[in-house]
């Protein structure tokens, strides 16, 4: 890999990943894009992948100028389609060599009573976040990891209370969740892990975008509770996505890394108000390159 500057300063070692090969979805913007980013710093040679096919070019050309990786890879691919999939999956191997690690990361919802939900709606919310990670798990299963191993982690979102006003997104993840514990008994025999990350309010530009600053600035509400009284960044969700995949998590499977805050900690009926402070600070290594999330 020719280095020339890599200006993405995570906190793991730049050779952990130097002989291995990524998939990350959604890895045009947001979350999805940090994690690529973070791979590619740590050596991996990454496919980023998403539906708006200008956006992924371009996102890749970023990562590379960012990290100094040369081998970063935009295809276009929606997960929610078979043939999409397949092409992804076998275009990936012919670029890169084979699927070390693959992340789960694409997917989103939009806010909707269920009252006023249609059924084409729920169909494209639930195919976005378990059918198509469940078609990207299998693909890269029988192309390349049930004979090599692999590691894959599952982005979802807290739905362990369910999901007033994304109902559909809860049913979709807390199905991704069971789906991880499934494919990490039933694959562990072909050395492979499969673990997920819990990302809790993580905003940054393109979610902003999506939900509208009307929607997000009620979230304000929300942040004095949180018990770090802010909200994540997309390295921290990174962060934890690299711990996953990496040898240092050699005796994780099944499990989950919640990256909330202390969100889900917070209860109706608790009587405790954290007190407001600012002790603890978010940790950015993007910070000289935030603009380009
Ligand atoms: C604030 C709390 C945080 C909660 C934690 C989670 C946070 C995040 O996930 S942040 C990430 C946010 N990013 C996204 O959600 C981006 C991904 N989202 C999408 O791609 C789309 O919104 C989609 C998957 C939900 C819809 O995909 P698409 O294929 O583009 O959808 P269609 O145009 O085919 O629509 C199908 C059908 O869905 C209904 N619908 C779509 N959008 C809305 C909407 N905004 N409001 C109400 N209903 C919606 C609608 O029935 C559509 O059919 P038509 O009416 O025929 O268009
Ligand atoms: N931000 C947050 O607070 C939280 C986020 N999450 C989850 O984390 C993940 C990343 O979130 P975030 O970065 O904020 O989201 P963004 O909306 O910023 O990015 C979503 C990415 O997924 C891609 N994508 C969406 N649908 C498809 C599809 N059908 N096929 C291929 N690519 C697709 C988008 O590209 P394109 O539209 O061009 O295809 C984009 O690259 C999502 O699953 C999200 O739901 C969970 C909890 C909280």
């Amino acid at each position: 890999m020719s280095k020339s500057v890599n200006l993405a300063s995570s906190v793991f070692r730049t050779d952990i990943f130097s002989n291995k090969c990524s998939i990350v979805t959604g890895g045009s913007k947001g979350i999805g894009k940090a994690i690529a980013i973070e791979l590619a710093s740590l050596g991996s040679k990454v496919v980023i992948a998403s539906r708006n096919s200008k956006e992924i070019q371009e996102s890749a050309e970023s990562i590379k100028s960012i990290t100094g990786n040369e081998h970063i890879y935009g295809i276009e691919c929606d997960i929610r389609k078979e043939e999409s999939v397949k092409n992804l999956v076998k275009s990936s191997i012919d670029k890169l060599g084979g699927i070390n690690f693959l992340v789960n990361n694409a997917g989103g919802q939009f806010p909707c009573p269920v009252e006023n939900m249609t059924i084409k709606g729920w169909k494209a919310v639930i195919e976005n976040n378990l059918h198509g990670p469940f078609i990207m798990c299998k693909e890269v299963f029988d192309s390349y990891m049930k004979e090599n191993g692999g590691s894959i982690v599952n982005i979802l979102a807290e739905f362990k209370r369910g999901f007033p006003l994304m109902a559909h997104t809860g049913a979709a993840r807390s199905g991704m969740d069971n789906l991880t514990k499934t494919l990490s008994m039933e694959w562990a025999s072909y050395g492979i892990r499969v673990n997920a990350v819990i990302p809790g309010t993580i905003v940054h530009k393109s979610m902003i975008k999506h939900y509208g600053e009307k929607f997000t600035s009620v979230l304000d509400i929300l942040r004095k509770k949180i018990p770090v009284q802010r909200y994540g960044t997309c390295e921290e969700v990174s962060g934890a996505v690299c711990f996953l995949l990496s040898d240092a998590a050699s005796f994780m499977t099944g499990g989950s890394i919640i990256v909330d805050g202390g969100q889900t900690l917070i209860t109706p009926t608790s009587l405790f108000n954290v007190p407001e402070h600012s002790k603890l600070p978010a940790f950015q290594w993007l910070n000289n390159v935030k603009s380009k999330i």
